[in-house]
């Protein structure tokens, strides 16, 4: 990865060296962790305008503490199937980052999911929880468990043994994990459940995403779609462009992607595609998301399925496929590295005016560039799909004051969070004259609150 590429000017290279220095080290210390070493690099070419400027961040060795992990915790999850079979997998937590406050960040049970997967996960989150503007530092776990196929009880009994170790290390007031890819409010209600009898005591704030019923937020569920959206709108807004009546495409149909469909279909947005780990469906109508919630949410089926049901639509195996499908908005709404180069060339070709990031780290650092250069408008990861995590806070308050507000309430706050992140890139763009570069100004927004912090709490 070349560092360099960002910016070249003369009272730069001091600073070049400097972050080729801190990433020559991240590679040699996480070997073979390429997702993390993606994370790193394209963080760290955005922070050259930054140092340039504010040397004290190189001077008090700030790069060299927050690219290393407070701690990465790794366990075994031992599980009997349905068969009387003993399984083991292997559960993850990163603390990453707790200047800002206690470990905050999501669980991801998917096979792919290893020390890589998490470090990257982890590191990104520090920043993304820093641009919430709540009190909440950076983590992040998972198992290489996959949910797929298994039944309820072999669910839960997996649960209860990740938890059983998970447990030692985590708390309301220490790390607080919520869901991600493969865990939703099943998979946290047997986690909470197993926390409160290794414990003895009802915590409620130690997890988020919670059943309404035990201590969770309403708008949890649709928070990091709906957060999508507000910061897409406020995008487009600043563009002259409007959702009403625009085409998108969305990858993914779980949790983000529904909630991003159903917030862009109501301002008036027609969806035309979505996909699953299998292929995509598209549907020049407009996508019925009833069906797809049906499939998804309630039968945990096959985005296949949806054509037996409209068989005016169309279904494609493969998932890089969907980014052939003309549309004004693009939204990666699934996975890591899901739209590379080639799928950001053709997005362009057809015309495409902006693209949000509602996955992790979704479009390679190729495919940003290319979005960068056509002056596409290009919301990154930390920024758009920070509303999860600002309501998983908001759920941590509540269960602090032991109230709930209502729908109306958490979703006037999530849209004030999400335009007050939109602002502060804004900013930092401004300051650091970067218009047009949400990337880089969401990396220099988000880390100068942790680095500030950093330094206000010595070398520890
Ligand atoms: N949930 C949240 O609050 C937040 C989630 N995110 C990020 O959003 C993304 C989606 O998470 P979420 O919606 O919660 O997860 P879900 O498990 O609910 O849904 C994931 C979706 O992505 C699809 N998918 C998974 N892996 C791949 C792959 N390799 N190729 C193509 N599609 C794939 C899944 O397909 P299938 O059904 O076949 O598995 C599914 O449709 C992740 O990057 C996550 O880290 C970010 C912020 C908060
Ligand atoms: O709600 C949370 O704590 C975490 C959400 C998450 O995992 C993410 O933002 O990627």
């Amino acid at each position: 990865m070349n560092l360099t590429k960002a910016m070249s000017t003369d009272n730069t290279k001091r600073v070049h060296d400097y972050l080729d220095e801190i990433y020559t080290t991240v590679v040699k210390r996480n070997y073979s962790e390429k997702e993390f070493h993606q994370a790193v690099a394209l963080f760290l070419r955005s922070l050259v305008p930054l140092l340039a400027k504010y040397p004290i961040y190189m001077e008090k060795g700030i790069l060299e503490q927050i690219t290393e992990p407070e701690r990465l915790i790794t366990f075994r999850v031992p599980w009997v199937d349905d068969n009387g079979k003993t399984r083991v997998n292997r559960g993850l937590r990163v603390q990453f980052n707790s200047a800002l406050g206690p470990y905050k960040g999501g669980l991801r049970f998917h096979p792919s999911v290893d020390s890589s997967i998490i470090k990257f996960l982890g590191f990104e989150q520090t920043f993304k929880n820093s641009l919430t503007g709540q009190p909440i530092g950076g983590g992040k776990g998972g198992a290489d468990f996959d949910p797929k196929g298994k039944s309820d009880n072999e669910i839960m009994r997996f649960c209860q043994s990740f938890m059983m170790e998970l447990s030692k290390y985590i708390g309301p007031n220490v790390d607080i994990p919520a869901g991600d890819i493969g865990v939703g409010a099943r998979e946290i209600g047997y986690m909470f459940g197993q926390y409160k009898k290794i414990r003895g005591a009802f915590e409620a704030g130690v997890l988020t995403g919670k059943g309404i019923g035990y201590g969770g937020s309403l708008g949890r569920t649709e928070s990091t779609g709906y957060g999508t959206i507000y910061f897409l709108q406020e995008m487009l807004k600043d563009s002259g462009f409007s959702l009403k009546g625009s085409t998108v495409v969305v990858s993914g149909s779980g949790n983000v992607s529904i909630y991003a469909m159903e917030k862009a279909m109501e301002l008036g947005a027609r969806i035309v595609a979505c996909s699953d780990s299998n292929g995509y469906i598209y549907d020049s109508n407009g996508i019925n998301l009833e069906t797809v919630k049906q499939i998804k949410e309630v039968n945990a089926g096959r985005i296949s399925e949806y054509v037996n049901k409209h068989p005016e639509a169309s279904y494609s195996e493969g998932c890089s496929g969907i980014w052939t499908i003309p549309c004004d908005v693009a939204l990666p709404c699934a996975t890591q590295n899901e739209l590379d180069e080639q799928a950001a060339l053709t997005l362009v070709r057809n015309n495409v005016k902006a693209v949000a990031e509602g996955a992790n780290m979704p479009s390679t650092p190729e495919a940003i560039d290319v979005f960068l250069e056509n002056k596409v408008l290009f919301g990154p990861a930390k920024a758009v799909n920070a509303g999860g995590v600002a309501v998983s806070s908001l759920e941590m308050s509540q269960n602090s004051m032991r109230l709930s507000w209502t729908f109306e309430e958490v979703d006037e706050k999530l849209h004030e969070i999400m335009k007050n992140i939109y602002q502060n890139c804004i900013d930092a763009a401004e300051e650091f004259e970067l218009e047009g570069n949400l990337e880089a100004a969401a990396n220099i927004a988000g880390f100068r609150k942790v680095a500030d912090a950093m330094i206000a709490q010595g070398v520890v």
